[in-house]
């Protein structure tokens, strides 16, 4: 099988259904054709090649059941974390009908879609539950709680209360980008919640997803709802021998906070190892194993193989840690970096420009990342001080302030800008209420296409690489023509907030958490609605893997041959990761000693994972580069750690 790295060095695989089988294969398989099929649920680390096992098990759903779904319309369910890799399962298993790959909230939507009485009661439910928690806490705002604060609060309820009077008069729900209940339109999050209620209180629901797709298989099984987790489980339950779910994942690569991790296995399912590693060089390999063993107890064998004539011998590959200081140097060290492991490894490719870098940077820390690329102040914007919620859709542009300008504002920006006509009137049909059937009744169409030229050709020069403007600015001129139908969280601070810079004196906790309060959101929004508005571009670049930078949720499950993993500590936000408490470098917080005493995460574990699954990527060549205070104190402690092998520590002497 032939591994072609692309533009990104990213390596992509014809069809991994011819792949060998494995002893995971073989037991995957016998599941699967047992009477009735058996449940499963398969663990393994990374590169194992779960997501090649569970393209093996389609197949042979399709060889053994095949037949028997066409006749009765029924089709198997494969559940992926992103549209990119639901394409990539469905093309491995030559795009077969009989397959439904897709994420969870379009698989959830389909079958939810037909229950719109039960989704019209959800959603009035929703809204009073709202209203509910409003007033609470309204109710429990103390004396510190600032005026701006008090008036969302009252403003929320109000409009939620308008929501509760409109939807009587919603004919349909439908599915979009963000939930406006008003308007029938439900969002992401709500997708999950109503789906999984009625899966878990709706026994004919349980029925009908079992009746229209007898399996249903779970990939990347860790970063899954709990509650989606819980809802597929009560089919199983019910459903018994009618349904066979099975899990791929590894609880040691869950990246999002949200996801549940370990999978519970009832008593009756099996449960399926896959020890094999397929991907990493035996260097690699001994780390990916150091970095576990503090987390969980699980072991990989074997490693890479290549072939040496007749014979498959093992590939080597390197693991190097570089120890340098965090002072102002850091570009130029991590340049030197470069030049001193092309030099040692004699591979050119690593001193490469970077246009078409063949070396992967992960910055696990992305302020890094957002300085370079020139999106700091929207970094700095939706992640200090913001809410968890802002932290977390900032990493792969979900947070509800950015998705229409992702989704709409910059794309049609930039095909006005490039004459691309077609795409600009695509993108305007499709997000424009202006060009609503319901809004052109009786309007003259020629001026109405006229007047959205004219808004678009300016947009287009507001989010201009030289622009000044700001991303407020370019919302502004939208709500005044009314081109697109802004979410009501959004259209809310497009109303009711003045452009107040974000406030300085809100209390911190000993960790640099912030107070989890409306006040928190309110100063965010003000701050990103200031953001220069060509800071999304690069921005955009970043998450979607365009630039040198890779992000975690990026390079989720991909493998490249070259990977430099940047850990910084000082240049970070997320007070949820600290690699310096990771390696011991730096004493536990009280709040840490008090989670680890109640069993509650801890930031450590958290960044091994971060950690395991940046430097599992590596197919032949890793090199970390770890910026601290004090190197020298650092070297003589990670020494005594056991992740790399003395000699392949370094410090900046060996760079000069
Ligand atoms: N049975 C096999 N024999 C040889 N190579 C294999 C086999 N299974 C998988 N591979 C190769 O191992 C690599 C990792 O496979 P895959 O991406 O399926 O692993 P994964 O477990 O899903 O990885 P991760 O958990 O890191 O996302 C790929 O290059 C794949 O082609």
């Amino acid at each position: 099988m032939k591994l072609k790295p692309n533009l990104t060095g990213r390596c992509s695989v014809s069809s991994r259904a011819q792949q060998p089988d494995t002893q995971a294969d073989l037991d995957l398989r016998d599941c699967l054709q047992a009477q009735p099929p058996t449940s499963f649920n398969m663990v393994a680390g990374a590169g194992s090649g779960k997501t090649t096992s569970l393209i093996k098990g389609l197949a042979s759903i399709l060889a053994i059941h095949g037949e028997r779904l066409r006749l009765r319309r029924q089709r198997v369910a494969c559940i992926t974390y992103t549209e990119i890799a639901a394409g990539e399962i469905w093309a491995d298993v030559g795009n077969n009908p009989l397959i439904h790959v897709s994420t969870i909230h379009s698989f959830l939507w389909s079958i939810a879609r037909g229950f719109q009485r039960d989704i019209a009661a959800w959603v009035a439910n929703r809204i009073e539950e709202r209203i509910g928690e409003l007033q609470q806490a309204a109710a429990g705002f103390g004396p510190r709680v600032q005026q701006k604060t008090r008036d969302k609060n009252a403003h929320d309820i109000v409009r939620y209360q308008q929501q509760s009077e409109a939807i009587t008069t919603v004919g349909s729900f439908t599915y979009g980008t963000g939930s406006d209940y008003a308007k029938g339109i439900l969002g992401h999050d709500d997708i999950i919640n109503m789906s999984s209620q009625l899966m878990i209180r709706r026994p004919l629901f349980r029925t009908l997803v079992a009746q229209q797709f007898p399996f249903v298989f779970v990939d990347e099984s860790q970063d899954t709802f709990p509650v989606i987790v819980e809802a597929l489980m009560a089919v199983q339950k019910q459903e018994q021998a009618r349904f066979c779910l099975g899990f791929f994942g590894d609880p040691m690569q869950r990246i999002y906070p949200t996801g549940i991790g370990t999978i519970p296995k009832p008593d009756d399912w099996r449960a399926i190892p896959k020890p094999e590693n397929f991907r990493s060089p035996s260097a690699v390999l001994a780390l990916a194993n150091a970095i576990r063993r503090g987390g969980d107890d699980l072991v990989q064998v074997g490693g890479r193989k290549q072939k040496d004539g007749e014979e498959e011998v093992p590939v080597i590959g390197t693991a190097r840690l570089f120890v340098l200081p965090a002072d102002d140097h850091r570009d130029e060290r991590v340049a030197q970096v470069r030049t001193w492991i092309a030099h040692a490894n004699r591979d050119e490719l690593w001193q490469s420009d970077a246009n078409n870098d063949p070396v992967k940077m992960l910055v696990v820390v992305h302020r890094m990342a957002a300085k370079r690329l020139g999106f700091g102040d929207l970094y700095a914007a939706l992640n200090d001080r913001a809410p968890e919620a802002f932290k977390n859709g900032f990493l792969d542009a979900t947070a509800w302030p950015l998705r229409p300008l992702i989704s709409f504002f910059l794309p049609i920006a930039e095909a006005v800008r490039n004459g691309r006509d077609f795409d600009a009137m695509r993108l305007l049909r499709t997000h424009s209420p202006l060009l609503a059937k319901d809004n052109l009744k009786g309007v003259n169409v020629a001026q109405r296409l006229n007047e959205l030229r004219e808004v678009s050709n300016q947009l287009a020069e507001l989010m201009g690489p030289q622009s000044q403007a700001t991303i407020r600015d370019v919302l502004a001129l939208s709500k005044q023509h009314r081109l697109f139908a802004f979410d009501p969280r959004l259209a809310a601070y497009l109303e009711d907030m003045e452009a107040d810079a974000a406030d300085e004196d809100r209390p911190e906790d000993e960790e640099g958490e912030k107070e989890e309060d409306t006040s928190n959101e309110i100063n965010a929004m003000a701050a990103f609605l200031a953001c220069p508005a060509n800071q999304l571009r690069p921005y955009q670049a970043y998450v979607n893997e365009e630039s040198p930078f890779s992000t975690q949720q990026g390079v989720k499950g991909a493998e490249f041959d070259r990977v430099l993993v940047v850990l910084d500590d000082d240049e970070g936000t997320h007070f949820q990761f600290s690699y310096e408490k990771f390696l011991g470098l730096k004493e536990l917080s009280n709040r840490d000693k008090k989670n680890l005493k109640e069993g509650v995460e801890t930031g450590v574990e958290r960044t091994r994972r971060l950690f395991y699954v940046c430097c599992t990527r590596a197919r032949q060549d890793l090199v970390v580069v770890l910026f601290v205070p004090d190197p020298t104190a650092a070297i003589a402690h990670i020494r005594g750690l056991g992740l790399f092998p003395e000699a392949d520590i370094l410090a900046q002497n060996a760079l000069v």
